[in-house]
């Protein structure tokens, strides 16, 4: 019996199925990709290459995309600190539980703050929380705008935008840095590679 956060009187209720035999079925261990940096840095592009490659491996993953979280999860949530905060803590708990199911898991949010995407990593056992760090220019992003919100920033009808007037904070020791090669931005597939060779490395891909 304990007590957690606002609850008293809890109890934990062990699972008949535990995460070994999970992953058994799936012939893949369940980890967490998460993926950071600024609006239109290419992270969920790199998601859904991921995810497809991944697929074509015979590997079983699941997409949590900030924007899409944002019209049901997290709904109640703005782009404050707190709220921001508490929109990486849930997502991170919803990873931990996909990652517990054997599944690989691909988180695609911004997650401006270090603290938060450390606390997400504190969550995850051994080392199965992979931090990929979008690493391009804010010039690059602000000229891709595909949502036209960098404009609406500058134009000071967004305010508290990340980049413009909201920091990031880059990770200091990611897993997986993309950055761009001669000034250009690697191909979606080969970014996805870069993800797919290191869970092989790791041995993600087999049980
Ligand atoms: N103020 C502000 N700052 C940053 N982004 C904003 C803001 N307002 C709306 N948007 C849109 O929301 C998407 C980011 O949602 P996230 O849940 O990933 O953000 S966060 O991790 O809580 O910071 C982000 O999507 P991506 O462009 O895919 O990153 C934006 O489209
Ligand atoms: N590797 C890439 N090469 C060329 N264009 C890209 C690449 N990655 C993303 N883009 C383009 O940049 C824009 C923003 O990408 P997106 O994945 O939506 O970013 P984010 O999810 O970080 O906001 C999109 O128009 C997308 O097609």
């Amino acid at each position: 019996m304990s007590t957690v956060g606002n609850s008293t009187n809890i109890f934990w209720q062990e699972s008949p199925i535990g995460k070994l035999e999970r992953q058994k079925l799936l012939n893949q261990k369940g980890c967490v990709v998460w993926i950071t940096g600024l609006s239109g840095s290419g992270k969920s592009t790199l998601a859904c290459s991921l995810s497809r490659e991944l697929c074509t491996r015979g590997k079983l993953s699941y997409i949590l995309d900030g924007d899409n979280l944002r019209h049901g999860l997290n709904k109640d949530l703005g782009f404050k600190a707190e709220d921001r905060t508490e929109n990486i803590r849930r997502v991170g708990e919803v990873a931990h539980l996909f990652a517990d199911a054997g599944l690989i898991c691909i988180a695609s949010l911004i997650s401006p703050y270090r603290k938060d995407r450390d606390a997400c990593r504190a969550m995850l056992p051994d080392s199965s929380f992979i931090e990929v760090y979008m690493n391009m220019p804010l010039a690059l992003c602000e000229e891709r705008d595909p949502k036209g919100l960098y404009k609406l920033a500058r134009a000071g009808k967004i305010k508290g935008f990340t980049g413009i007037d909201d920091p990031y904070e880059p990770p200091l020791n990611c897993e997986i840095e993309i950055n761009q090669k001669d000034g250009v931005c690697p191909m979606p597939s080969a970014m996805a590679g870069e993800v797919v060779t290191y869970l092989e490395d790791k041995g993600y891909l087999h049980e």
